[in-house]
């Protein structure tokens, strides 16, 4: 299987925080979700990505191209779309398109009117007068206009209402019907994750915690329900994170057959959200 995406030892330092050491393989033909809470990192590991920013250590390449020599090559193959991608507020879709399309040898002119017919866009009021929804579904027009094998979105469904983000995500899972476009999608909103994501790659506080596909990720955890007695110093340790209440304790586990035999019956094991597991691996993954 072909990585489109590879960052190795990625590191970049900010005066107060760093994304660390981040190896990273996104690939071909799938969608993966990039999660993790506000400041853990995404926007700063895509903006690598995007050679917006440069890291301070380790390699990015795309399409097994490194930006020093291919970066003209890179970004004709990459469509980049972010949360406030207004391009210029005052100008309607038209204009931006004209200014737009010479930068890309492979923009289709015929593809880019029916995305905007697709979308419903008007194509001359100005963007600014679009609702949040309109520009996302603006700026994925022009992204998908010039034959992006490669969509990278930071956060596209922030501040979109329930309705609009399942119909963007469901223009998401008919672009990938083609077969060889991929998908990375930034987010805090787990569950739409849930309906679209093949792989999750999760990171807290600038380090990578995995990169699995979905299946794996909720074979691997689960949520464990039980009484508080059951709780001490060695039967713990088969939770990466325990949360106490009077009712009894909730915990994270990520090996499902050391709580089968610790606990048999006497606890309740149920698959656990992508959410359930942002929140219990806050802190982090160390063995309780
Ligand atoms: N240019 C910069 N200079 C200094 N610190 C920065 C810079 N860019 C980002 N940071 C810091 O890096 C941390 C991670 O930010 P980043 O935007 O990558 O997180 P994120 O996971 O995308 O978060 P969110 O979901 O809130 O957008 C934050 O603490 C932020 O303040």
């Amino acid at each position: 299987m072909k990585n489109v995406i590879e960052l190795k030892s990625v590191t970049k330092n900010f005066k107060d925080f760093s994304v660390k050491n981040i190896d990273l393989q996104v690939k071909q033909g799938f969608i993966t979700g990039f999660i993790g809470a506000n400041g853990a990192g995404k926007s700063t590991t895509i903006k690598m990505m995007m050679n917006l920013l440069k890291p301070d250590a380790g390699e990015v390449k795309l399409f097994g191209l490194d930006y020093k020599m291919y970066e003209k090559a890179i970004k004709e193959r990459i469509g980049f779309v972010y949360d406030g991608n207004v391009f210029f507020e005052g100008l309607n879709l038209k204009d931006i398109k004209r200014i737009v399309a010479p930068a890309y040898n492979h923009w289709d002119d015929r593809l880019f009117y029916q995305y905007v017919e697709q979308f419903e866009l008007p194509l001359h009021k100005a963007i600014k007068t679009f609702s949040k929804g309109m520009q996302m579904k603006a700026s994925l027009a022009i992204a998908l206009s010039h034959h992006a094998k490669l969509l990278i979105m930071d956060e596209p469904t922030a501040g979109l209402d329930p309705i609009f983000r399942r119909e963007l995500l469901r223009i998401l899972q008919e672009l990938m019907m083609d077969g060889n476009r991929t998908i990375l999608f930034s987010t805090h909103i787990t569950t739409d994750l849930d309906r679209i994501a093949d792989y999750i790659a999760f990171i807290q506080k600038g380090e990578l915690v995995f990169n699995q596909s979905i299946h794996d990720v909720t074979e691997s955890y689960a949520l464990v329900k039980g009484e508080l007695n059951l709780l001490d110093r060695d039967t713990e340790r088969a939770f990466v994170h325990v949360h106490r209440a009077s009712t009894g304790f909730e915990a994270l586990t990520d090996n499902i057959k050391k709580v089968k035999n610790i606990f048999g019956n006497s606890v309740i094991i149920e698959q656990a959200s992508l959410e359930d597991i942002m929140y219990y691996l806050k802190g982090g993954i160390h063995h309780v």
